[in-house]
């Protein structure tokens, strides 16, 4: 049984999902201005570990308004300097008697952003998970005003202008330094597009009970955060005492040409840190010795070359073809002359993950429509520009990337992870896994190959335990980035590529604890 702080830590909602959960916890009795005023009591708690005591309060007209005049209250009785901004006229009647009471103590406010003094930082209430509209006239004026300023800005619940859902900026937005998320994890928080804006994102907890969580989310396929703690239930560990190398999964390897002889070293090391039972690794014939000298465990399958130095087809060892494999990672360096190779894993019978020049060919082919007659499970690992080839006419993921990976996961029948700052997965039944925490040092050439071996490595141990493909997905690109993390606090983000990101991926492991 996961404890209530993991649940939660999972969980991602919509604004509309939000607004059904609040309402369930209203019409059993509970307050709104209790709500509003026990949630920011919270934030006013946080706001005040951060340095400074002159603050500027940013007013909207709705309840992400009242939120802040209830901080603006709580610190301007800690003896904090508080001034509001608000330019609205009209407000909702709860935060209009906020600002009724917070003018009575004799807290000024102001219609103009040049009005407001100089202060430390500024905190964001102008919208919350209701703005819909784009934001326009004076309000983006003076938003983009307040962006120039370059003081800390903590957005309350979300950076006003981001839309909660698919994180696009409404007209302009705020660029908040530091975000409260109010309550559960907001979608935004997970698209890409958002990042910039959100700064530090924290969540705030103020005790939503799980049964209305469960009950708006339902049976639909959910929008999941990946954690340690969901990580740990699918990692190979511990491993049975009892076991053999055949029983932890063997891995076979399609990588590497004569022009890209490094995606074959790098994909090989991440599949050997996954601890995978045995590998094996096509590539063209010549590029064996280079195999053999980084990886001396494995078995190296020289294949036949084409003119250009790519695999011209699969040379298996005798007694041996597809199916005598737990799980095949195919693409990484093969350049479009191995299209053939392509053909042939599709039509086999093993767990197969497309990276790379994989998934060109497959675009080149036309091939996704013969992705759903696949038995075994299908794993696509595109980045933005591989995935508009693969899927051309899904809408282009940059507004969207969860309803993007969604679409394209429901159109092939494969697991398909989409890359990115915050990579998302998702399975052909519409549900998502999304990486909440990454680092822009894997932002590097190789880095993708580091991760398609550590899938397919998991895969492949994967094979006999009825764990669903897209949690050892899931399970993989946390690992991955995490590593990318650990190596950057050590090295910073310039020091890892993709050489040195292999070396880390252990460590975060063996930083997990007892499993
Ligand atoms: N529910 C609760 O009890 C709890 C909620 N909490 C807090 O409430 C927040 C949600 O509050 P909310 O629903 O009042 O919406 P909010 O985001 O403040 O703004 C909507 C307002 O903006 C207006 N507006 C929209 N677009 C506009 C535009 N372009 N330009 C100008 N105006 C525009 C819109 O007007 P309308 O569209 O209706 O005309 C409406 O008045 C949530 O994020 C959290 O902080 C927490 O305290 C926990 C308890
Ligand atoms: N800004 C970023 N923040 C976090 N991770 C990133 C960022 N940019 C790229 N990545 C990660 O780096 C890897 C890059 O993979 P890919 O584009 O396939 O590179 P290559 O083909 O050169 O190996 C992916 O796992 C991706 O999620
Ligand atoms: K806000």
């Amino acid at each position: 049984m996961q404890d209530r702080q993991e649940q939660v830590s999972q969980v991602v909602v919509t604004a509309r999902q939000m607004r059904d959960i609040e309402a369930r916890i209203f019409a059993a009795g509970m307050p709104v201005a209790a709500l509003m005023e026990k949630v920011a009591g919270l934030i006013a708690l946080r706001v005040r570990e951060v340095r400074g005591s002159r603050v500027g309060i940013l007013v909207g007209p709705g309840h992400n308004g009242g939120d802040a005049l209830v901080v603006a209250r709580e610190l301007h009785f800690r003896g904090y300097a508080v001034w509001l901004y608000s330019p609205f006229s009209k407000l909702k009647e709860l935060t209009s008697q906020h600002l009724q009471y917070a003018q009575s103590l004799g807290i000024p406010y102001y219609h103009e952003v040049e009005q407001l003094p100089d202060c430390d930082f500024l905190i964001d209430g102008l919208f919350g998970f209701g703005l819909e509209r784009l934001i326009t006239e004076g309000i983006a004026l003076a938003i983009n005003r307040l962006n120039q300023w370059h003081k800390p800005i903590l957005s309350i619940d979300v950076p006003s202008g981001i839309h909660t859902d698919t994180g696009e900026i409404l007209g302009t937005a705020i660029r908040a330094t530091h975000t409260f998320c109010l309550g559960l994890w907001k979608l935004a928080f997970l698209q890409d597009q958002a990042l910039e804006y959100i700064g530090k994102a924290e969540l705030i907890d103020f005790d939503i009970p799980l049964a209305d969580v469960e009950a708006v989310l339902g049976d639909a396929p959910r929008i999941k955060r990946i954690t340690p703690g969901t990580v740990k239930l699918t990692l190979p560990l511990p491993r049975p005492p009892v076991t053999h190398k055949y029983k932890e999964g063997h891995l076979l390897l399609i990588c590497g040409s004569r022009r890209y002889a490094g995606g074959a070293v790098l994909t090989a090391l991440g599949a050997r840190a996954s601890g995978v039972g045995m590998l094996s690794i096509a590539v063209p014939e010549s590029l064996k010795p280079i195999l053999v000298s980084h990886l001396p465990e494995a078995l190296i399958i020289g294949c036949p070359e084409t003119e250009t130095g790519a695999i011209a087809h699969l040379q298996l060892p005798e007694n041996t073809d597809l199916s005598f494999f737990s799980a095949i990672a195919c693409g990484p360096g093969l350049t479009l002359d191995a299209t053939p190779i392509i053909q042939e894993v599709i039509s086999g019978e093993s767990s197969l993950v497309l990276d790379a020049d994989g998934l060109n060919i497959l675009a080149y082919m036309g091939t996704i429509p013969t992705l759903q007659k696949r038995q075994a499970p299908t794993v696509l690992t595109p980045h933005t520009g591989e995935f508009q080839r693969l899927f051309p006419d899904i809408a282009d993921p940059k507004h969207d990337r969860v309803k993007a990976v969604q679409e394209a996961a429901v159109q092939s029948g494969a697991v398909v992870l989409l890359k990115g700052a915050r990579t998302a997965i998702a399975n052909s039944q519409g549900a998502i896994w999304i990486n909440p925490e990454s680092t822009p040092a894997l932002a590097r050439g190789g880095s993708g190959d580091v991760l398609t071996g550590l899938i397919g490595g998991l895969l492949a141990q994967a094979a006999t335990k009825k764990i669903p493909v897209e949690d050892i997905v899931a399970t993989a690109a946390w690992w991955h980035s995490q590593a990318g993390i650990l190596a950057a606090q050590e090295r910073t983000e310039l020091g890892v590529d993709a050489f040195t990101l292999t070396q880390y991926l252990m460590q975060v492991i063996s930083n997990l604890g007892n499993i």
